[in-house]
């Protein structure tokens, strides 16, 4: 699913518009009668106050017009103008002219005047600003809004919590309306997954309002949803005809005394997600804890006991992992600079492995093309430098995706994956996974899919995914906080299956 730039869903309505021969206010009905129908369905006629906050612009106009709504079906509500400026939008003006012809009267609201009651088991409509917001609020704006938040209320936002720009954090948390769900028209807005502005919404939801849809196909947005529907065509089948040498042989490369695990995750998750064949270098200490626990993987051993001091295997693997509890020992970092030099395996580089290259630049220039980089934010911060906030910080991947030719993984709540000028935001994925040896486990699982011959930015978005997804099969057993590392590989077969499930229809009783 796309994400689109407040500027490209300005475009879209103007496009709407003239393709589908409508008046705005007919948009804005639209947007309103779904919040209507979203509120109806859960409130089915209760008589809980619901209190309706807008504003003066088009988000304000979605408010008016959703209060005309509620009161045709008899709901208790009271209506606020949050009269923060003179200036308010044509729609508004409409729609706050129809409500006056059902003698509602909004009572309406400035810097001096007393700000209303609201119950803690009252519902609060946010309809203060939109999209459209283009600076900090007032003050009187954010007592306001600091006033919803200590009431307690159940805080319903439409579209985009008030306060929350759509292209940079807010100055202060303060200047934000805390939304426990937000109802956003046609597509989410990037500022819902970043980690600095996707707290002041608990959950979010669509609701379509028939925007052109070819405009909507046709329009590049830089940022995009991967859930089921995007990674289900990535998907490569097993053939029948097939051995295991058609789904390739990846190595992993890593270890070290007292990290072996890293690389015993990752080999098993490379071999759970459907390398042909896999085999792990690891130093000598390595071989018999690998033989020993993992049978299906083979083992290529260094000359050192303890670390990595030489990278040399005798094969053509057909991709590597490399980096996972490597250390950073002097002749580690000498072994995978060797190893960099002549290395043209398409590449996947994690832990250790990013930080050896974050304090040895020149080997940027020997990546292979589309190597697959996974950093954590420290490790990230390594290799591109400081950023100011989330949004600077996309700005320096897709930069750094585009000069070195390679593919980024953001990890994190909501994990991006960044190529170039695009971001790819997974949706699976829970805080069960901050738990050692995640990571391990998604450097192995994407190896693997390169192996079986996805493309490095494919095997990325269905590795990440993949990886989510058995997360949240498996805390389904194990809760967030049991969760490990094992349990999400021991899961990846399931996360398989699902990709195919179909969701169980609700049963429908028969008539007699
Ligand atoms: N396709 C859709 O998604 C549709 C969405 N709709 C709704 O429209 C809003 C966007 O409405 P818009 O009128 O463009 O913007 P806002 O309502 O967010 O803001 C109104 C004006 O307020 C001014 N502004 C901005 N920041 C501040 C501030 N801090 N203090 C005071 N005033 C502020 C600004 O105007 P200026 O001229 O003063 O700069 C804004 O224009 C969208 O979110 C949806 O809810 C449509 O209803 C249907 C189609
Ligand atoms: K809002």
């Amino acid at each position: 699913m796309k994400l689109f730039s407040a500027e490209q869903i300005y475009a879209a309505d103007k496009f709407t518009i003239q393709k589908q021969k409508i008046g705005s206010d007919e948009l804005m009905e639209r947007a309103a009668v779904q919040i209507f129908n979203w509120l109806h369905t859960r409130m089915q006629g209760a008589q809980v106050k619901i209190h309706l906050f807008c504003g003066i612009g088009n988000n304000g106009g979605d408010g008016i017009a959703l209060a005309r709504h509620l009161q045709e079906h008899g709901y208790n509500i009271a209506v606020y103008v949050v009269n923060y400026s003179k200036t308010r939008s044509k729609d508004f003006l409409i729609n706050l002219e129809r409500l006056k012809d059902r003698k509602i009267w909004p009572e309406f609201l400035d810097s001096d005047c007393e700000l209303p009651e609201i119950g803690k088991d009252d519902v609060i409509v946010d309809a203060i600003f939109g999209i459209g917001l283009n600076r900090n609020p007032e003050k009187w704006v954010v007592n306001l809004m600091k006033h919803l938040d200590v009431s307690q209320a159940f805080v319903l936002s439409v579209d985009i919590p008030s306060g929350l720009f759509m292209n940079k954090p807010p100055d202060n948390e303060d200047f934000v309306v805390k939304a426990n769900h937000t109802l956003s028209f046609q597509a989410p807005k990037l500022v819902f997954f970043l980690p600095q502005t996707g707290r002041f919404t608990d959950t979010w939801e669509v609701l379509d309002i028939g925007l052109d849809t070819e405009y909507l196909a046709t329009t590049k947005s830089e940022f995009e949803l991967i859930g089921k529907n995007e990674v289900l065509p990535l998907y490569l089948p097993r053939k029948k005809f097939s051995h295991k040498g058609t789904y390739g042989h990846s190595l992993l490369i890593g270890g070290s005394l007292g990290k072996m695990g890293a690389v015993h995750l990752s080999a098993k998750a490379c071999l759970y997600a459907g390398s042909g064949l896999v085999t792990a270098y690891v130093p000598q200490c390595g071989t018999l804890p690998l033989q020993t626990n993992i049978p299906e993987v083979m083992v290529a051993t260094d000359t050192n006991e303890t670390q990595i001091s030489k990278i040399e295997h005798h094969f053509e693997p057909s991709a590597i992992g490399i980096g996972i509890g490597m250390g950073t020992h002097d002749k580690t970092i000498k072994a995978f600079s060797g190893f960099m030099e002549n290395n043209k395996v398409p590449l996947v580089i994690d832990a250790d492995g990013l930080n050896i290259l974050s304090q040895n630049k020149e080997l940027l220039k020997k990546l292979p093309a589309q190597t697959i980089l996974t950093p954590h934010p420290k490790e990230l911060e390594r290799l591109i430098g400081k950023w100011k906030d989330d949004f600077e910080k996309l700005k320096k991947v897709k930069a750094f995706s585009k000069k070195w030719d390679c593919i980024i993984i953001i990890k994190g709540a909501h994990t991006i994956i960044v190529h170039e000028r695009m971001g790819y935001i997974n949706t699976t994925g829970n805080p069960g996974m901050a738990t050692a040896g995640s990571g391990d486990v998604l450097t192995g699982i994407i190896t693997g899919l390169i192996a079986q011959g996805y493309i490095p930015l494919h095997a990325a978005m269905f590795g990440v995914y993949l990886h989510g997804r058995a997360g949240d099969m498996a805390i389904e057993k194990t809760g967030y906080q049991s969760l490990t590392a094992t349990r999400i590989i021991e899961a990846i077969g399931k996360a398989y299956i699902d990709l195919f499930a179909v969701p169980e229809q609700p049963q429908v009783q028969e008539e007699k």
